[in-house]
């Protein structure tokens, strides 16, 4: 999350960081929420390569035991059938775990509201993004000879190169945002997103708040009738910066999937 604020602890109880075992330890790699005590949703683009996962519950510093933390291990990964890994603006960047065993629920473990089936939000209903992603954008700088007056010695290696510095890393502690929605009609404008954002998708922010790596497959958590209902699973922002001008971030709007989610979890 770039902007916002750390949150208070627990207080997204439906929040969970998806983690992946690498040379016998785990790494938080996305987000998720909590839909059913053995259920959790997050995107495909999260699980679409084969890991050991688990789910931690009731997390907020995920560097730190704090003793709220529930560890699952994940019994099955059931990514929508029409994802393709290739084409993130296709959309389709869904995906449930099915937990091994069921979470118990407390003030620091809760289950998310999820919205009726094809709610659309209208502008500026008010959301906040969540998440322990990168709190800074990366920043790629590429030299371009021809476009600098540069003595011929300097070699296309070093100038192909790009300045790469890892802008921000994870935050150890969740974080929130302010992200009012866009709606479609603004956000498939041509300087904004144009024809990459489908209406099976939900845009938000497009100031200097915004998701960032890291935030994927976390909760996008709107204020419908004094409750928040999770419209959104985090899916992708620009390329070129996390908080890119005129380029919101960009959910998978749940309510075009509700269908596809009851005929799985049942
Ligand atoms: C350095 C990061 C920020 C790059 C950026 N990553 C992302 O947006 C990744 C999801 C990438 C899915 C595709 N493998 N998502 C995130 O970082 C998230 F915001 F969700 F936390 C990206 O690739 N964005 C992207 C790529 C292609 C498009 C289209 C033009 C199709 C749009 C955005």
């Amino acid at each position: 999350v770039v902007g916002g604020a750390v949150a208070k602890p627990n207080s997204w109880p439906w929040q969970i960081s998806l983690q992946y075992l690498s040379g016998g330890s785990y790494y938080h790699t996305c987000g998720g929420t909590l839909i059913r005590t053995r259920w959790v949703m997050t995107a495909a683009h999260c699980v679409d390569t084969s890991r050991t996962w688990r789910v931690v519950l009731g997390d907020h510093d995920i560097y730190n035991q704090e003793g709220r933390e529930q560890y699952m291990s994940v019994s099955a990964v059931y990514i929508h059938p029409n994802w393709n890994s290739n084409s993130v603006a296709s959309g389709y960047d869904i995906a449930l775990l099915r937990l091994s065993s069921d979470a118990s629920l407390n003030s620091y473990v809760q289950l998310a509201s999820l919205p009726p089936s094809g709610q659309v939000l209208p502008h500026n209903n008010p959301c906040y993004i969540t998440g322990w992603g990168r709190t800074q954008s990366q920043f790629s700088f590429k030299y371009n000879k021809s476009a600098m007056m540069l003595p011929e010695i300097i070699s296309d290696s070093f100038l192909s190169s790009d300045l790469h510095a890892a802008g921000g890393s994870l935050s150890a502690q969740l974080k929130q945002a302010y992200l009012p929605v866009v709606d479609y009609s603004t956000c498939s404008r041509s300087d904004w997103w144009g024809s990459t954002v489908k209406n099976t998708m939900v845009c938000a922010g497009g100031g200097s708040e915004s998701g960032c790596q890291g935030d994927s497959g976390g909760p996008l958590n709107c204020q419908v009738s004094g409750q928040y209902v999770v419209h959104g699973v985090t899916s992708f922002v620009s390329s070129s910066g996390c908080n890119a001008y005129k380029k919101p971030t960009v959910f998978t709007r749940v309510s075009a999937y509700i269908s596809w989610i009851s005929g799985i979890i049942g």
